[in-house]
């Protein structure tokens, strides 16, 4: 059986200040002062503070992460961020594909799928987010969607030890609500069999996150589930106590 070893990713959306960093402090020193995680982990910031958690992050073995990048390494693209710039700034992760992403920016599977070409090139590890809307669900039909977005959104190059896969059900962000362990262990499964169909023994070794209202006191049973390889957290993540919770439950 392949051993993955697990990583639990913070995704701070649009939130954080300079200030904000007194949490990442805060974090380090829970984490330097504890039992060592048994996670890899992982804060994406705004870009604003990409490089000052990349530097504060280093003693404590906090790794830094974009939470979007542009396909191309530079260019006339006003406001966007290209994954070559997040590498300079000391990120080695960056989210693409967020369902947040996908709704406000109308981003395409294929357009997902050439920012992580991208961020591979830039020698980043993309985290991948695929997730079925609630209606989607309710009509029986997360798999298809789910299959559909992992088919076009992982590029062919992926290499496991490249590329991540966040499992994020829409209905379960920001919501409170989660699937049940079933439905995330069906899910899972299901994600772990669509990527040795498609890359042969290597899909065993993709790490495969869920996100998805993660908290405190649900991270334990989650963490726990088959091919549940760790997490991608959202609002538990802008607070240092509850993110180190989450962090120790794997
Ligand atoms: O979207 C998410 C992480 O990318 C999940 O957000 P919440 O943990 O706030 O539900």
């Amino acid at each position: 059986m392949t051993t993955i070893s697990p990583l639990i990713a913070g995704n701070w959306k649009m939130n954080g200040l300079f200030h904000s960093l007194d949490e990442l402090t805060e974090l380090a020193q829970l984490l330097t002062t504890g039992e060592a995680p048994r996670a890899v982990v992982v804060v994406c910031p705004p870009a604003t503070l990409v490089a000052a958690v990349a530097n504060q992050g280093a003693s404590s073995g906090i790794l830094a992460g974009g939470q979007d990048c542009h396909a191309q390494g530079s260019g006339a693209h006003t406001g966007d961020i290209s994954a070559t710039m997040l590498a300079d700034a000391g990120a080695q992760f960056v989210i693409v594909g967020h369902s947040e992403r996908r709704a406000d920016h109308g981003e395409t599977d294929a357009q997902v799928c050439a920012k992580a070409e991208a961020a591979i090139g830039a020698g980043l590890k993309p985290i991948i987010c695929v997730g079925e809307t609630e209606a989607q669900r309710d009509s029986g039909s997360a798999e298809s969607v789910v299959n559909e977005q992992l088919a076009a959104s992982i590029p062919n190059a992926a290499e496991h030890h490249d590329v991540i896969i966040a499992y994020e059900p829409i209905w379960a962000i920001g919501t409170g609500r989660t699937p049940t362990n079933e439905e995330i262990a069906q899910m899972h499964a299901n994600i772990r069999a669509r990527l040795v169909e498609r890359f042969g023994e290597r899909g065993e070794s993709f790490r495969i996150l869920y996100g998805g209202s993660l908290k405190p006191h649900n991270a334990r049973e989650i963490l726990a589930i088959d091919h549940v390889n760790g997490g991608l957290v959202g609002g538990a993540s802008l607070l240092a106590k509850d993110f180190y919770t989450i962090i120790s439950a794997v």
